[in-house]
């Protein structure tokens, strides 16, 4: 049976509220909670109940137009400074998915360039859903790109969770796999654990298991052996942010690509156009680290003494020469060869497409 596809954030601007799957629940217990104020929204975000780059890049956009549309303001200056405060809130829930403000961004430049307050609300929302719409078919046409390089028959490795929990819908290299499945590829799937929080472990074997797609569960530990056992075909993850010389994604990626390199396994990402920031450099991007507390703990069981000294970086950063490729909607593109491509790409979408 054909389960219904993944969503995990609604717009419903009627009520308004923003409807989400609380991923941090995730696998054992599926719930679905609104959010009825941008500081539920950011609250939602900060403990990664909402996660995954282009999924941040539609919770922002959904947030700006939630505030348009609670904002009370005497004036339309009134009204903007409410808005503008409330994007830069959800700006600061998380500092390294760039998709997070390119959705911020997006909605209030239709905030702001409204002439009243019933102008911008109605702006707002169409820019919120135009983000959602844009990467609903944005992930598709990822997956659609995808397929030149899966073989007929892959055993692939992938990292964290870069599926339709991270997405409007489909997912990026989820996406990927997504699309090679249906198109009667036989594909089975390794899925590291991404420690400290486990979103390879809940959430990619939940989605894969759902969708009916061969999953094994392994701890991070486990993937270089792996590969020097040639049980891997080739690895495919997301991304956070892609810069002009290294790509960012969940802490332990720039482990798996070193490992593949080192067997010599194509390593690709899968990420829409809005995770590039070319114009920056590894050393710009402010990687975000997060409470001790994730590695000392999980779920309330302690894994690590109460005062041992922890370092928590959420994202690392991989070299761009250690990646095969970086599967976009808009074919595959290799760093630095194709920065200028990337640029005019973006430029274009500048003009006006979401
Ligand atoms: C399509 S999602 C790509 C990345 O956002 C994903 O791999 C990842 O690192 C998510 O990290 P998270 O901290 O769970 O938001």
């Amino acid at each position: 049976m054909k389960m219904e596809p993944l969503r995990p954030i609604l717009f419903h601007p009627h009520i308004p509220e923003i409807e989400y799957i609380e991923q941090t629940l995730l696998p054992d217990i599926y719930e679905v909670r609104k959010a009825q104020t941008v500081e539920e929204l950011a609250g939602a975000i900060r403990r990664l109940g909402i996660r995954g780059a282009p999924a941040l890049g539609c919770a922002g956009a959904c947030g700006v137009a939630l505030s348009a549309l609670v904002a009370k303001a005497g004036t339309f200056l009134e009204f903007l400074f409410l808005v503008r405060s409330d994007a830069e809130r959800l700006r600061e829930t998380r500092p390294t998915a760039v998709n997070l403000f390119y959705g911020i961004d997006f909605v209030l430049s239709a905030v702001l360039t409204s002439s009243s307050i019933e102008e911008a609300k109605c702006n707002a929302v169409d820019a919120a859903k135009a983000v959602i719409d844009a990467d609903t078919r944005t992930c598709h046409a990822i997956g659609k790109t995808g397929l030149s390089v899966i073989p007929d028959t892959a055993r692939i490795l992938t990292h964290c969770n870069a599926g339709a929990l991270a997405c409007a819908e489909w997912g990026t290299a989820l996406g990927v796999i997504r699309s090679a499945h249906e198109a009667g590829k036989n594909i089975s799937v390794y899925a590291c654990e991404t420690r400290p929080l486990l979103q390879g472990a809940r959430l990619t074997t939940w989605e894969l298991l759902r969708d009916g797609i061969d999953v094994t569960l392994i701890t991070d530990s486990m993937a270089a052996v792996l590969m020097r056992k040639r049980k891997i075909d080739l690895v495919i993850v997301g991304a956070d942010r892609i810069v002009s010389d290294a790509v960012f994604n969940k802490i332990g990626t720039y482990m798996h690509a070193v490992c593949a390199k080192a067997h010599n396994i194509p390593f690709f990402i899968a990420a829409p156009l809005s995770t590039f920031d070319e114009e920056n450099s590894e050393d710009k991007v402010i990687v975000e680290e997060r409470n001790p507390d994730e590695v000392r703990k999980f779920r309330g069981c302690v894994t690590g003494p109460e005062l041992v000294p922890v370092w928590n970086p959420a994202f690392d950063g991989t070299p761009v020469d250690l990646v095969t490729g970086i599967i976009t909607e808009y074919g595959i593109f290799s760093l630095p060869r194709d920065i200028e491509t990337i640029k005019q790409l973006k430029r274009g979408k500048d003009m006006g497409e979401t």
